[in-house]
């Protein structure tokens, strides 16, 4: 199988170190630092003092390459567009994508989803068209990571907790290509679910992660903090209670109150949400595809945000004041 890692970060490199364990051959596009690091030392993992390395066919431009059997894009989101303008020379027409991200993604209402806004393009992700233009929904296969990793440095991931990825076509169809894609994931030991609605899974991480990484975004806080503060938490309910109407308008109910994920959050302990750790690096924030993606799919489907509105413009300025947004 032709295989290739767009974004060998810390979800690249966990997946890519599975597939290659697995017998897999890895090519991978790379720039900068980590192109330079996987030419030389290969793909790492390391979960705690134990380094698996693997070798890797890691390139700069994917021309080198041509059609592949299956890519991984696990891109931050606002790399996302970068990523379209040149993924053309990989992709077939029988050529999975496998979309390893967090939030809403460009392709989340094809396949018959979302009821009456079913095709909609939304353009808080993907404003001109051009990422579904350059990667069709045909090729796409959805995926929501229960995992947290991180870089040591370019090419070496440390593995933290979780060990889970849910799959899942855009229709919902237990496809043959997407039932053969489960199988090779399971054989690199990650515990892979085939979803019979992916955009669901995806809904249901973003309830969790769309308040709580903005909040921290603008505090500095730890999660444990922020759920801590009555007020914070109190306002996070009510941001997760807009969400969840909207969710429940494009066919995906919530059977969870809040207070119930709170819990789950108030599990992670003092642990700082990936776009905390991304103002703290000076990296671009995940806000579109996290919070303004949900205003608009408010707006799409009638349901008032005023406590989302509220989130997002007090996030996007703040970033903006930090030159990430
Ligand atoms: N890390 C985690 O634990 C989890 C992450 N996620 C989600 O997974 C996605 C990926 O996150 P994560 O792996 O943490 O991100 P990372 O920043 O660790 O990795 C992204 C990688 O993509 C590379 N990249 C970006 N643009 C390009 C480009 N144009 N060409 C080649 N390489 C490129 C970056 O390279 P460069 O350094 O050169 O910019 C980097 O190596 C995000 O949506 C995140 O929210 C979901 C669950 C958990
Ligand atoms: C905070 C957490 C773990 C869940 O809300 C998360 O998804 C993130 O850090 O991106």
């Amino acid at each position: 199988m032709k295989i290739c890692i767009y974004g060998a970060g810390a979800i690249g490199g966990w997946i890519g170190v599975g597939l290659a364990q697995a017998g897999q051959r890895l090519n991978v596009v790379a720039r900068g630092a980590t192109l330079d690091a996987l030419q030389r030392d290969g793909l790492s993992l390391m979960r705690g003092d134990v380094r698996t390395r693997v070798p890797v066919n890691a390139v700069a431009d994917p021309e080198a390459l041509g059609v592949q059997d299956l890519v991984v894009i696990a891109v931050k989101a606002p790399a996302l567009a970068g990523v379209a303008e040149r993924i053309g020379p990989l992709i077939g027409p029988d050529t999975i994508v496998l979309v390893a991200m967090n939030g809403v993604p460009w392709w989340f209402l094809e396949g018959g989803f979302g009821g009456e806004i079913t095709g909609h393009r939304l353009a808080a992700v993907d404003p001109e068209g051009a990422i579904a233009k350059a990667i069709p929904s045909r090729n796409v296969i959805g995926c929501v990571v229960h995992a947290s990793c991180s870089l040591d440095g370019p090419g070496v991931v440390r593995h933290h907790f979780g060990n889970g990825l849910i799959v899942g076509e855009p229709s919902g169809q237990a496809t043959p290509r997407v039932q053969k894609l489960v199988e090779l994931l399971k054989s690199t030991g990650i515990d892979t679910t085939l979803s019979p609605q992916i955009q669901k899974d995806v809904w249901f991480k973003l309830w969790g992660n769309m308040t709580v990484n903005p909040i921290s975004a603008l505090t500095g806080a730890t999660t444990d903090l922020i759920m801590g503060d009555d007020y914070v938490r109190g306002f996070i309910s009510a941001v997760m209670l807009e969400a969840k109407e909207i969710g429940r308008r494009i066919g995906i109910e919530i059977t969870q109150s809040p207070e119930d994920r709170h819990a789950v959050t108030m599990k992670l302990g003092a642990f700082k949400t990936s776009m905390l750790q991304d103002v703290e690096a000076g990296r671009s924030v995940e806000l579109d595809a996290l919070v303004t993606v949900v205003r608009e799919l408010g707006e799409l489907t009638g349901v008032a945000t005023p406590f989302t509105d509220a989130l997002l413009g007090l996030a996007r300025l703040r970033t903006r004041q930090l030159g990430l947004y």
